[in-house]
């Protein structure tokens, strides 16, 4: 029974008539023996009957507590249909519904009041074998806000792309969700509101308990578990990335992820657009923690192609909710990330005006205001530039700068254009434009896939710079015709691969693994690394090796059942 019970070893209906005897199930499913592809084309069917979105994400999520590989085998064969699903944009969505759709648990949910517990809470997590953390503490989730440990959503799906999009063994996952209450008013007073009802703690109480949530994962873990974090506010992000960056396996996937993702997408813009990267103008709107770390990053890529970074930054341009970012300007608000971009320029607060002044070569919309690249700024864009580069990425779809259809459309099919939620192609005058989905998930999975495959002790800045330049390689010629910035979804687990091999062999040769000796080839590193979506139909004794990190209960409930069987 524990084998139907169990998510990570549930087959279904697959179960052969020889599985089912030997394991004691036989007679607790109906007669049919189907075939992993029947189950996978019976999934998409029920999919293709439910009609909201968040209805589609329940069901897959309700796969996953039944049948993980399945679960897996279908998301991983079907990413361009079934990820914007579980992920950016319905997963926003969820998290703001989350009180409602809450099922099993699929993640940890740790309080400010476990505060001086944390190690014992953490040990109650069943799988022993935990290499890749993505952690929140939900204050502000894609552009949506503060939603609290309704966040959960976001660690969920990010994990479960780790598994889809570059094979990481979802055992080795463990999502989970910092608690220190939310400034959500409407949660607050929400009776379905799954979190504490309580302001959230800031200052020397937040610092210490994740200092605390830092140090108990290194002990329960290992100093090489990788911990994500995602959607912290800004003032948060920016510290404790600083603060961990070199005493732990971290990265900020929205400031380094994201600024990843976006340099790799300019790169290949500027493969389309002819003008060298260092030649180009940047204004972002937005700066918080994608625009500045790509900006960032933009100025670190450049200064490899010969000018300084000084002189890089030059040529990158802010726009925040106080205006264009200039120095002395009399609303301030320039703090010590937005300092280096700051200019010696006249304020100016419109962003129509700052683009006839600024004359930028792209701009890159991270604010989450929605619609602000409108059809006078996208139609001046390209009169300054025969092709404009426009980058929309907030999210969800609603905070998007601008819809593909419209920078297609107003700049009568010639913009560059990008963005962090998925839009489908736009045909416009006899033409197909493909827009490309800059979004991280081209990055954390391959990021992740490395940690494990290597075990990497720190995560440097200079691995989204090799991931930005893999990833813009990978484009081929075909795809560049078509428009494409970024390889094609459909063949998005051989790019995560090569960009994980690129980033173990820079790791190895820079000391920042601890495997020794050094591997003869980092190609079967790699791939051995990596988790197989078929259905096992192998011995139980197989299933019990591969799971590998079933907790010590579970080890003896497996082989109760399996004693039984044999
Ligand atoms: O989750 C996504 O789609 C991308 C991301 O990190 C964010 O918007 O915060
Ligand atoms: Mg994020």
């Amino acid at each position: 029974m524990e084998n139907i019970l169990n998510s990570k070893l549930n087959k279904g209906l697959a179960y052969s008539t020889e599985e089912r005897q030997r394991l004691g199930i036989h007679g607790l499913l109906p007669p049919c023996v189907q075939t992993q592809e029947a189950q996978e084309h019976l999934v998409l069917e029920n999919l293709h009957r439910i009609k909201e979105d968040i209805d589609k994400y329940t069901y897959l999520m309700h796969l996953l507590d039944r049948n993980e590989r399945l679960f897996y085998k279908v998301l991983s064969s079907h990413v361009e249909e079934i990820m914007p699903l579980v992920y950016t944009p319905t997963v926003g969505e969820a998290c703001i519904k989350y009180g409602f759709i809450f099922n099993q648990p699929k993640g940890m949910f740790i309080t400010i009041k476990d505060k001086g517990h944390i190690y014992d809470v953490l040990s109650n997590w069943p799988c022993q074998n935990v290499k890749v953390i993505c952690v929140t503490d939900g204050e502000r989730i894609l552009g949506l806000g503060d939603l609290g440990a309704q966040g959960m959503g976001i660690p969920v799906g990010k994990l479960a792309l780790y598994t889809a999009l570059a094979g990481v063994n979802p055992s080795q996952c463990l999502p989970i969700t910092l608690d220190v209450g939310t400034n959500n008013q409407a949660y607050l007073n929400d009776p379905n509101y799954i979190g504490l009802k309580q302001k959230r703690v800031t200052g020397k109480e937040y610092d210490d308990f994740i200092e605390e949530f830092i140090t108990c994962v290194k002990k329960r873990f290992g100093s090489t578990c990788l911990i994500q974090f995602e959607d912290f506010h800004n003032t948060n992000a920016f510290r404790l990335l600083e603060k961990y960056r070199d005493t732990a396996c971290t990265f900020n996937d929205d400031i380094q992820g994201t600024a990843s993702v976006a340099l790799s997408g300019l790169l290949t813009a500027v493969k389309m657009t002819k003008v060298e990267l260092k030649d180009c103008v940047f204004l972002f709107y937005g700066a918080g923690e994608a625009a500045i770390g790509t900006a960032n990053l933009i100025a670190l890529a450049m200064s490899e192609k010969g000018i300084s970074e000084e002189q890089a930054r030059e040529k990158i341009w802010l726009f925040d909710s106080k205006g264009l970012v200039v120095k002395n300007r009399p609303e301030g608000g320039i703090n010590h990330e937005k300092a280096p971009y700051a200019k010696d320029a006249k304020p100016i607060k419109v962003l129509s005006d700052a683009v006839d002044f600024v004359k930028p070569t792209a701009i890159i919309g991270a604010a989450a205001q929605g619609r602000q690249f409108t059809e006078e700024i996208i139609k001046k864009m390209s009169k300054l530039n025969k092709r404009p580069i426009i980058f929309a990425l907030s999210n969800p779809t609603s905070k998007a700068e601008c819809t593909a259809e419209e920078a297609y459309g107003h700049s009568e099919g010639q913009a560059v254009f990008a963005s962090g939620s998925p839009f489908k192609k736009v045909d416009f005058k006899g033409r197909t434009f493909h827009p490309g989905q800059g979004n991280n998930c081209y990055i954390f999975p391959a990021v992740g896939l490395a940690a494990v495959a290597a075990d990497l002790k720190h995560i440097p800045e200079k691995f989204f710079l090799i991931a930005a330049e893999s990833l813009s390689n990978q484009v081929t010629s075909e795809e560049l015709e078509e428009g494409r910035v970024y390889p094609k979804l459909n063949r998005i687990q051989e790019v995560s691969f090569k960009i994980a091999v690129d980033l173990v062999k820079y790791a190895l040769d820079n000391g920042l693994s601890n495997l020794y000796p050094k591997p003869k080839s980092v190609e079967s590193l790699v791939k051995e690394a990596i988790y197989d979506t078929k259905q096992i139909n192998k011995n139980s004794h197989v299933i019990i090796a591969q799971l590998g990190s079933v907790n010590k209960f579970q080890f003896m409930q497996i082989q109760i059942t399996l004693e039984r069987s044999a």
